[in-house]
């Protein structure tokens, strides 16, 4: 059967890596620390097709290789946001390798808060997870989105479910007053490579998070775009927005015995199936 190798990438993925930030002053145990912690995932593409059709691996940067990599620049790096050290990543190896015509390195950071104010002890509460990817074609600027994963919101009146469509399929009623409960994952691209990151992720979420709360939801669909639209208002220097909303479903339970009333107060949480609404808003 002819073929024809139409596209092919490979790199390393997870990467953890974290790192103390010090201040070189004082003794080893007065000194105030950052920590942070990241896992990254680096992908090339190239001219690397005669390993796949031919097994010459003449052209190949090793997996591991990457791997070493990512810790090596860990060291003069400062971390100073998964975005910044993406950048880093990606530069490297579009600057090193002359036969690497574009790197994808995606970021996933494990937030660790200060806790009680020790300048060496901290506490990771929280089940968000920040994520960056820095796409580094050659000859083109980096493209930059940002992210998050796992933000769990949940509001326990203020949503409701009706009017949807009716056929001799629908058995769900219609409801005026229900749980609305997500796992959010959202993406931001960037206009540019040079936008202050941090503060423009503060920014999104704070008002994403903030419209979560203002209105009566009609349906998630309608929640998400609120909440993107909000984020891309608040936010000019974020291109296009990516909202994913699985829908958690939290069903009323049937009390026993038989006849128990149960007002909205008990709940069967599912995990599957789920309700699964996205959508991407780019400004005009
Ligand atoms: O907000 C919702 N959107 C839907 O599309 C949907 N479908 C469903 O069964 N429940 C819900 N809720």
């Amino acid at each position: 059967m002819p073929s024809r190798l139409s596209h092919n990438s490979y790199g390393k993925h997870r990467v953890r890596v974290s790192k103390i930030r010090r201040p070189r002053q004082g003794a080893p145990n007065t000194e105030r620390h950052e920590f942070v912690e990241a896992a990254v995932d680096v992908e090339l593409e190239g001219d690397f097709d005669a390993a796949f059709t031919n097994g010459d691996n003449r052209s190949v940067v090793a997996t591991d290789t990457c791997k070493n990599t990512v810790y090596a620049l860990a060291k003069d790096d400062p971390l100073e946001t998964i975005e910044s050290f993406g950048l880093t990543v990606a530069r490297h190896f579009i600057g090193r390798y002359e036969h690497v015509s574009r790197c994808r390195v995606r970021l996933t950071e494990h937030v660790w808060e200060r806790l009680a104010d020790s300048p060496h002890a901290f506490v990771a509460r929280d089940s968000v997870e920040p994520t960056a990817e820095v796409v580094l074609t050659r000859g083109a600027e980096p493209v930059v989105t940002s992210g998050v994963e796992k933000l769990m919101i949940a509001k326990t009146t203020e949503s409701g479910f009706v009017d949807f469509h009716r056929d001799d399929f629908r058995t769900l009623p219609d409801t005026e007053d229900r749980i609305l409960a997500t796992e959010m994952t959202a993406e931001w691209r960037l206009a540019s490579a040079d936008a202050d990151f941090a503060t423009v992720r503060k920014t999104v979420v704070d008002t994403m998070l903030a419209r979560f709360v203002d209105h009566y939801s009609r349906s998630v669909q309608e929640t998400l775009h609120l909440m993107a639209a909000a984020a891309l208002d608040a936010a000019p220097a974020v291109a296009e927005i990516t909202l994913t909303m699985p829908n958690k479903h939290h069903l009323l339970a049937k009390l026993v015995p038989e006849g128990t009333a149960n007002d909205n107060e008990v709940f069967v949480v599912t995990d599957e199936p789920f309700g699964y609404i996205s959508a991407t808003l780019a400004r005009e």
